[in-house]
């Protein structure tokens, strides 16, 4: 198995492009199952997530190809079947994004269980309820989802807790079914709000995304779409964070700002200078070691949970104490013991993590548990002493798009050691 080699110590300098998000492009591709068009999707990051994206809709009958400067070119003229297959399910919880689409053009899906992973449960209920609530007959045999419906019927859906995926799901079978449909307590991430700007172009009738309050005017079809996908704000938090950490000053270059408030002001607290411009925003540490903060992460706009590693890694080598409190996934602290293996002085109590921040780290084998987590580890051992082996990096492959590369232009030592 490849393993990622850092060697601490250097402070990172100069400017990251940051790719397109993960969170956006794989719903905006699944989208492309709503209709008998082709589609187009710019800026796709080249990532494990977004290969699995690509087989699970190939096998289905999608005609896939892959274009000049990171396009996707999809085509669900016809497809040939409704199964989204265990084998690749189970690689990717974003695999259960086929479901509100193939219900809603096909009639029915079989899609396998996502199953839960290292930072929680994660059950799907409310996409079900949701999605029974407009008129699928949905049952679980098997560990597969069986679901069917004729014609889905607008319905109003009170999410019990705001799901982002669930969100999702339920927009894009609202976008195909009859009448009107409502979601309250709707996610209002960025990354929802993208897909559904991407539906708006493909015809659909949609209002409120962004708020708690999505209303979706059913269609009868759909045209293609040729869209551009967001960039990625947790990619450009995490370089940002890094840059905090080794007391550098780097320049996250293609974002959105304006999507990334909560990272940027827990970034100025610790100490760091930000400067905001249009497309970029700019971290100078000046040498400086951070100062802990406290975070609470939160559905958007609050601070999102997958910035929470990062942040716990900051904490470790900063001045004071920080706590972290989780309250989107109810085990996401896997990191926490790896953390603690390079000498990192915190303790996890219920759903928080206090941290006593030390001067410095040192560097030892870890073990990546989860996406952000093996991230974290990659920043930590930015400024550990000696080098960090971290194993199990198709973690870090399913969301980072060149991470050793983008961080080695920065001026880190970084490299993967193949298998
Ligand atoms: C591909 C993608 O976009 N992934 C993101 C998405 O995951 P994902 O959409 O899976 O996360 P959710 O927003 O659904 O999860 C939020 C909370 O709701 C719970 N829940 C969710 C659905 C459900 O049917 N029942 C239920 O109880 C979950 O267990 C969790 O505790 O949002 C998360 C929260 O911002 C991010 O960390 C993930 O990076
Ligand atoms: C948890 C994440 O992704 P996923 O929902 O695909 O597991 C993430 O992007 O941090």
């Amino acid at each position: 198995m490849a393993r990622i080699q850092v060697t601490g110590g250097r402070p990172l300098h100069g400017t990251v492009e940051i790719s397109g998000a993960k969170n956006a492009a794989l719903p905006i591709l699944m989208a492309a199952l709503l209709t008998p068009d082709p589609c187009r999707l710019g800026g796709v990051p080249h990532l494990k997530d977004v290969t699995t994206t690509i087989e699970l809709l190939g096998q289905m009958g999608v005609d896939i190809g892959l274009g000049e400067r990171s396009d996707v070119e999809l085509h669900a003229a016809e497809l040939q079947t409704d199964l989204a297959p265990y084998d690749l399910v189970r690689t990717m919880r974003a695999s259960i994004l086929v479901l509100g689409p193939l219900l809603a053009r096909n009639g029915s899906a079989r899609v396998s269980l996502p199953g839960g992973c290292a930072i929680g449960a994660r059950p799907v209920d409310l996409h079900l309820k949701g999605l029974a609530a407009m008129g699928a007959d949905i049952s679980v045999e098997g560990g597969y989802i069986q679901a069917r419906a004729e014609r889905l019927k607008g319905a109003r859906v009170v999410f019990d807790t705001v799901t982002v995926t669930g969100t999702e799901n339920l927009l894009m079978a609202a976008t195909l079914a009859e009448g009107t449909s409502v979601i309250e307590n709707a996610a209002q991430e960025p990354e929802v709000v993208d897909l559904a700007e991407c539906l708006i172009s493909m015809g659909a009738e949609i209002s409120g995304h962004g708020s708690n309050k999505i209303t979706v005017q059913g269609r009868s079809s759909l045209a293609g779409y040729d869209y551009q996908v967001l960039p990625d704000r947790i990619e450009a938090g995490t370089f940002l964070v890094a840059a905090a950490m080794t007391g550098g000053c780097v320049r996250a270059a293609r974002v959105r700002p304006g999507i990334m408030d909560a990272v940027v002001q827990k970034l100025e607290e610790c100490g760091a200078e930000i400067a905001l411009g249009e497309d970029h925003v700019e971290l100078d540490m000046g040498g400086r070691r951070p100062r802990a903060v406290n975070i609470t992460t939160a559905p958007y706009p609050g601070f999102p949970t997958d910035m929470q590693a990062q942040f716990t890694a900051l904490n470790a080598v900063a001045e004071g104490t920080g706590v972290v409190r989780e309250t989107v996934f109810e085990n996401r602290f896997m990191h926490v013991h790896e953390l603690q293996r390079l000498g990192a002085d915190m303790q996890v109590e219920g759903n928080m993590v206090v941290t006593r921040g030390v001067p410095r780290l040192t560097g030892a084998p870890v073990m990546a548990t989860d996406l952000r987590a093996s991230a974290c580890l990659v920043l930590a051992g930015l400024v550990a002493e000696g080098d960090t082996l971290i194993d199990r990096v198709y973690h870090i492959d399913r969301g980072y798009e060149n991470i050793e590369e983008k961080f080695g232009q920065l001026g880190a030592a970084i490299r993967r050691l193949p298998a």
